[in-house]
Formats: C-alpha cells, sequence, structure tokens
C-alpha cells in the first residue's frame, strides 16, 4: 500500500479534548483555541457540542464559541449533535456540518447517550433529514471500536454494522474511535479491513484515544489500510467522559510530526500547532500531552 500524499486531520481539541476538563473555561479561551488552531493551518475544527449542559457541562456556551470565533474560509468548524434538540441548537448557531455519533457497545451507548445502539440510530434519522434539506453535512462516529471499559473486547463485525447503518442513513464519513485507547496496530489493520469490505475507505477516518501509548502506531497501521483522515486532539487533551481511565486523544503535534516525517502534506504548520497548544495548557494549567511539544520546549 502507497501511502498517501495528503492527509486531513479532524481537531476534536477544543470539543473533546476541553469536555473532559474539570474546571471552567471561558468563551474567550475556548474562542482563541480555535482562532489559534485555525491560524495554524488546521482545516477542519470540531468546536464544540449541543448536547445537554446537564450530562457535559463544559460544552455549555458551544453557540456562543461559534458566535466568536473568525471562520476562515476553507476551514470547516463542526459540532456534535445526538438529537433533534441538539440540531436545532446547532442551526441556530449557524453551524455548517455536525457529527452524529453513536457507539458499537451497547453499556457505553447507555451511558454515553441515555439509549441503546438502536435506539440511537432511530433518533439520528429525522437529524439526517433535516440536515438534508437544510444541505448540512453529517459526519458519523462510531465509539469503543477496539473495546469498551464496560464490556471489554468489541467484535468488529459489531462495529462494521454500526458504521454501515451510519453510513447508509447518509452520514458522509465515518470515524471509527478506539475510544480507551487500547487497541494495537494488528487489531487496528483488522478492523479497518472488516469495515472497509462495506464502506470505501476514503469514506472512513481513525479517532485513536493513546492510553496505552499505541495511537501513532494505530495511525501509521491505518495509514498502510489505505486510511487518510485522522482525529487528534491538541497537546493531547482530552478522555471521555464517559470512560472512566481513558487518557486523552492522539496529540496532534505528534501525528502532525510523524505525518511530516513521512513527507505527508496536511496544510498545518507545526511550531504555529505547538504554540496553540501550549497556549491552552497554561489556560488550564495541565501538562502538555504531546510529546513533540515537551522536546520543542526542551530544545
Ligand atoms: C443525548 C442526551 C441529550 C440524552 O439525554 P436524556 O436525558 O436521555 O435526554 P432527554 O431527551 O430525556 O431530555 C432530558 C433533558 O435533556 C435535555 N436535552 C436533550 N437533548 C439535548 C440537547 N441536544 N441539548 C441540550 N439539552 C438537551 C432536555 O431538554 C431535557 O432537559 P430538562 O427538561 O431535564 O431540563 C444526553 O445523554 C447527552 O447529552 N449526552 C452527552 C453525551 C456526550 O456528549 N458525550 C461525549 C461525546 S461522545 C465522545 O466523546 C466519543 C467520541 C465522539 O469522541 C468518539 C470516541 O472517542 O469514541
Amino acid at each position: 500500500m502507497n501511502l498517501p500524499r495528503h492527509v486531513r486531520l479532524v481537531e476534536v481539541g477544543p470539543r473533546d479534548g476541553l469536555q473532559n476538563e474539570k474546571q471552567p473555561i471561558s468563551v474567550a479561551d475556548k474562542v482563541r483555541l480555535v482562532d489559534d488552531l485555525s491560524a495554524a493551518g488546521v482545516e477542519y475544527v470540531e468546536v464544540g457540542s449541543f448536547v445537554s449542559p446537564k450530562w457535559v457541562p463544559q460544552m455549555a456556551g458551544s453557540a456562543e464559541v461559534f458566535a466568536q470565533i473568525q471562520q476562515k474560509p476553507g476551514v470547516t468548524y463542526a459540532a456534535l449533535t445526538p438529537n433533534m434538540q441538539g440540531f436545532e441548537a446547532a442551526m441556530l448557531a449557524g453551524v455548517k456540518e455536525v457529527a452524529v455519533f453513536a457507539a458499537a457497545s451497547e453499556a457505553f451507548s447507555q451511558k454515553n447517550i441515555n439509549c441503546s445502539i438502536s435506539e440511537s440510530l432511530q433518533r439520528f434519522v429525522p437529524v439526517m433529514d433535516a440536515a438534508r434539506e437544510q444541505g448540512v453535512r453529517v459526519r458519523g462516529y462510531v465509539s469503543c471500536v477496539l473495546g469498551c471499559p464496560y464490556e471489554g473486547e468489541v467484535p468488529a463485525q459489531q462495529v462494521a454494522a454500526v458504521a454501515r447503518e451510519l453510513f447508509e442513513m447518509g452520514c458522509y464519513e465515518i470515524s471509527l474511535g478506539d475510544t480507551i485507547g487500547t487497541g494495537t496496530a494488528g487489531k487496528t489493520r483488522a478492523l479497518f479491513e472488516t469495515v472497509g469490505r462495506d464502506i470505501p475507505r476514503d469514506k472512513l477516518a481513525g479517532h485513536f484515544h493513546d492510553t496505552y501509548g499505541q495511537a501513532l502506531a494505530n495511525i501509521y497501521a491505518s495509514l498502510l489500510e489505505g486510511i487518510h483522515v485522522f482525529d487528534s486532539s491538541v497537546a493531547g487533551l482530552g478522555g471521555c467522559p464517559y470512560a472512566k481511565g481513558a487518557s486523552g486523544n492522539v496529540a496532534s503535534e505528534d501525528v502532525l510530526y510523524l505525518l511530516d516525517g513521512l513527507g505527508i502534506h496536511t496544510g498545518i504548520e507545526l511550531a504555529a500547532l505547538v504554540q496553540a497548544g501550549e497556549r491552552i495548557c497554561q489556560v488550564l494549567g495541565r501538562d502538555n500531552g504531546s510529546r513533540v511539544a515537551r522536546a520543542w520546549r526542551g530544545a
């Protein structure tokens, strides 16, 4: 398999990253982060989510964030919407692209969105219809594709079934989430091979958490499987509120360093991305989860 010339990085730090922080984060700090990311050349930013503030308090204020960011032409600014209520709120906030999220494990689906997998898929149908009517693109997520914090092993066929439903419903791309970061390169390849039988590989994305330090290896394995879109989070921010012990997403800076080293273009400038990560870490008063950023600081 030849490596691609271009990879699209979906920056999930402002959403997947910040949703897990314990301390309050101001709208101004979120806006600054999103603007720093687009200034670094990031072409796709997941800005926030329109979910229940009782479930995920950090994402309250997403509408204000959308109102205040400087939207650069050519950059996609997206939000998570779990149901029609979320979709309608996103439309009022002027959001142009949304994502729906399902899980490959029943227990995780219940903990995360309070319904079964099949109920969640039914909830997405009106969202897909409304999105189609309004010309809004919808991305689909499947969580727990390489393991579940409650159920353990998750069969690849189960992942493929959920991914296929989302794709057939009209999601233009399906991001497969290793929510708890237990995946290995071998399992990652096998997963994409299974899911790739039903969905073209250029419609699949990889979303890796780094709990076991395997995320970069899994990304390389995915590249070998013909996957060209990866989700990552600046400074490795994040975790998952419903997956205890899950560490942050793979750090965008580390993924970029890998891709730059392979001669794969992303349009993102590493120095500016490192700076964006350092700034938000200062705001949060936390360590930078990117090894590349830490190495640069020490250099
Ligand atoms: C899905 C629900 C809303 C169901 O929650 P529910 O309690 O079953 O919802 P409900 O329809 O029964 O409504 C209950 C209350 O929630 C409100 N409500 C209902 N919907 C909305 C909405 N859209 N926005 C704002 N409020 C909402 C609704 O108005 C009502 O308010 P009340 O009358 O009690 O005041 C809830 O479970 C929820 O918000 N969950 C959040 C899940 C979440 O955001 N998880 C993190 C993102 S997923 C993730 O991180 C994984 C991923 C994508 O990154 C990939 C990976 O790594 O695996």
